[in-house]
C-alpha cells in the first residue's frame, strides 16, 4: 500500500522493463508485471491482476503502463522521457482508398484514454517527462513514410509503443485510472534495432520511477 492507501499496478512489456521499474520502487503496495507485448496481451495480463486484487477486496487505484518506446523526432529524443496526455490506438480502424478511418468513425468503441490531467502535470514536473498522446500500435513503424503519416494523423504524439491502449482498455473496465510512462529508446522511423539504446532507456525509467514514489503516495483517485 503507498501511504496513500492507493494500491498500484505498473504493467511493462517484457521482464527487462518489469525489473527497470522494480528497481526504483520501494513502496508497499505497487506491484509490477510483465504483461507481454502487443495490445491483446498487455489488456488480458492486465484485465487478469485487477480483477485477481478486486476478488481479493484489495483493488487497485491506478494502473501505470511503462516500458520503452519509439519517440517522435525533435520532441521525443532517445534517452528523454514522455508521459501520456492521451494513449492513442493508432491502427485501431479500417484503410479506404481514402485513407485511414479510426474504428470511431466506423461506429465502435474508443481509440483514446485520457489520464488524470492532475496527476499527468505532478509526474512530468517530478520526472522532466514531457507530455504529449503516445500511440500504441500493433506493427512498430519501420519507414519514413509510416512515422510521417502517424505524425499527420495524431500532431500531438511523442512517442509509440504497443501496449498503453491495452492496459488502459482494460483499467476502464475496471473504473480504474490509468497513466503511461515510457523512455525512448529508438527513434519512430526506418527500422535499425542494433541502434536501439535499451540500456540507456532502462536507466532513464528506473530513475523515473524513483522520483515517482512520492508522487504515487500522495496521489488519491478523486485528484482527477
Ligand atoms: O532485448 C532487450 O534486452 C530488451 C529489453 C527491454 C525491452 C525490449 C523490447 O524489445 C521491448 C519491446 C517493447 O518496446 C516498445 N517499443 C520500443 N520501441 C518501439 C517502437 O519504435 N515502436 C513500437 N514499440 C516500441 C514496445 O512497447 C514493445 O513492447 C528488449
Amino acid at each position: 500500500m503507498t501511504t496513500s492507501g492507493v494500491r498500484v499496478l505498473v504493467a511493462t512489456a517484457v521482464p527487462a522493463e518489469r525489473d527497470a521499474v522494480a528497481r526504483a520502487i520501494e513502496a508497499p503496495g505497487v506491484d509490477v508485471i510483465a504483461a507481454g507485448v502487443g495490445p491483446a496481451l498487455a489488456a488480458a495480463s492486465t484485465a487478469k491482476a485487477l480483477t485477481t486484487a478486486a476478488l481479493e477486496g484489495a483493488p487497485y487505484g491506478l494502473v501505470v503502463s511503462s516500458g520503452i518506446a519509439g519517440g517522435f523526432a525533435p520532441p521525443a529524443p532517445v534517452g528523454s522521457l514522455v508521459v501520456a496526455d492521451e494513449i492513442t490506438a493508432a491502427d485501431l480502424g479500417a484503410e479506404t482508398p481514402d485513407g485511414f478511418l479510426p474504428v470511431t468513425e466506423l461506429g465502435f468503441g474508443t481509440v483514446t484514454h485520457r489520464p488524470p490531467e492532475a496527476l499527468v502535470r505532478e509526474v512530468a514536473t517530478a520526472t522532466g517527462a514531457r507530455p504529449g498522446a503516445i500511440l500504441t500500435v500493433s506493427t512498430v513503424t519501420g519507414t519514413a513514410v509510416r512515422a510521417a503519416q502517424l505524425r499527420e494523423r495524431h500532431p500531438t504524439a511523442l512517442a509509440e509503443a504497443m501496449e498503453g491502449f491495452g492496459v488502459a482498455e482494460a483499467a476502464a473496465a475496471h473504473g480504474t485510472p490509468v497513466l503511461e510512462l515510457r523512455a525512448i529508446s529508438n527513434p519512430v522511423g526506418p527500422r535499425d534495432r542494433a541502434a536501439w539504446r535499451i540500456a540507456d532507456a532502462l536507466a532513464a525509467l528506473t530513475e523515473a520511477f524513483g522520483k515517482l514514489a512520492p508522487v504515487l503516495e500522495g496521489w488519491h483517485p478523486h485528484d482527477r
